[in-house]
């Protein structure tokens, strides 16, 4: 395996120490390759992502991202131009978050609800495309834009792949989440594709939900959903609520997947840079190493995921929730159990 590693920012590059720790305990001797790109490289040269590392970085069968993000870097420059730069130029069109509530993980709700379910969120399109502007700037009548650009062509490959996951999980349940009561033409389109794909489906369920309901129901009964399928905004922002509900932030993993394999997929914790807490070895690791079980995973490692997975859960089981350790302990736990 030929593995692109990119710290990042912040609490990324400790996060992501840690998760390569748990890599080596499981497989041990990974050809890899780390990526100096962030805001120090941006204030050393003033790029986020030159062109010749993109090109490098295709040359690998994965990624492996901390966070990206820095105050002292005006907001958006890395944010657009290295991480959403390297989700579209490598077409990551599948953004999957699982949400699930481990054994022993204190959750926020009432009555301890089973949580176990993913999100499709689409990764390429929707308002973060870029396709937006200012008019009359910095005048009272300034109008700014940011248009959600919905194509059939990438809304049906993310809800064909949402299917093809609820055809493989137990439950076989999916649930479009939009707001096509008020965006009527992208929601009309995402709804119409659902709805025509779900014939190719006759064992999977299917439900609509307002995602501003489905805001409620992640807390008021979160263990309805199976798979979540949604576009770009609203899976991120939902996924964020989603991890708060299973045990938090510190704990939602993700992957950025091309799963047409014509590309690396990127894989990275759901959480960002978290300036509040850089530095002060706080972070919560384990987004990160359950980001590497996601990567083994689909490159095929399932033994070794597995026993990622199997090590944070029982690491999660005996926690002291109140008091769980700082990053680096947590990282070493985790990595001696995977390890054995
Ligand atoms: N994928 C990425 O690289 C992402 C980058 N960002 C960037 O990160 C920076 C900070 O953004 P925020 O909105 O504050 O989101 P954030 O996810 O970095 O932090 C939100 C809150 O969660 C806490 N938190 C995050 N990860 C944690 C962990 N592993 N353990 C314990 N607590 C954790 C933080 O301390 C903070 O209170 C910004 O520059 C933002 O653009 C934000 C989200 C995703
Ligand atoms: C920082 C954004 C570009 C992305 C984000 O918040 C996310 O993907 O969760
Ligand atoms: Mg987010």
């Amino acid at each position: 395996m030929k593995l692109a590693v990119v710290p990042g920012d912040g609490i990324g590059i400790e996060v992501t120490e840690q998760a390569l720790a748990t890599l080596e305990a499981v497989l041990p001797g990974v050809d890899k390759t780390s990526y100096d790109l962030g805001a120090g490289r941006w204030h050393r040269t003033g790029e986020a992502l030159p062109d010749s590392v993109l090109a490098e970085l295709r040359q690998h069968d994965a990624i492996l991202l901390g966070a990206v993000g820095d105050p002292s870097v005006p907001s958006g420059v890395l944010e657009r131009g290295l991480l959403l730069r390297l989700r579209f130029e490598l077409d990551h069109f599948v953004n999957l978050r699982p949400a699930k509530l481990y054994p022993g993980v204190a959750t926020p709700l009432a009555g301890n609800p089973a949580i176990d379910f993913v999100v499709y969120r689409e990764g390429t399109e929707g308002p973060y495309v870029g396709n937006g502007g200012a008019l009359r700037k910095n005048t009272p009548h300034e109008i700014a834009t940011e248009v959600s650009i919905n194509t059939a062509f990438g809304v049906e490959r993310v809800v064909r792949a949402a299917f093809e996951g609820a055809a493989r999980r137990p439950r076989q349940h999916l649930t479009l989440v939009h707001k096509n009561n008020v965006l009527v033409y992208a929601g009309d389109l995402w709804f119409r594709t659902v709805r025509r794909v779900a014939e190719e489906y006759p064992a999977v369920t299917v439900a609509y939900h307002h995602v501003d309901a489905a805001t409620i129901y992640l807390v008021t009964d979160p263990g309805r959903y199976d798979v979540i399928v949604t576009d770009n905004l609203f899976g991120d922002i939902i996924t964020d609520l989603a991890a708060a509900v299973a045990g938090g932030i510190g704990l939602a993993a993700s992957g950025n997947v091309n799963p047409t394999g014509t590309s690396p997929s990127m894989f990275e914790p759901v959480h960002g840079s978290a300036p509040d807490i850089a530095g002060q070895g706080k972070a919560d690791p384990t987004a990160a190493i359950l980001s590497v079980g996601m990567l083994l995973t689909h490159l095929g490692h399932d033994a070794e995921a597995s026993r990622v997975e199997a090590a944070v859960a029982a690491d999660l089981a005996s926690r002291d929730s109140s008091s769980p350790g700082s990053t680096s302990e947590i990282g070493e736990r985790i990595a001696s159990a995977a390890a054995s």
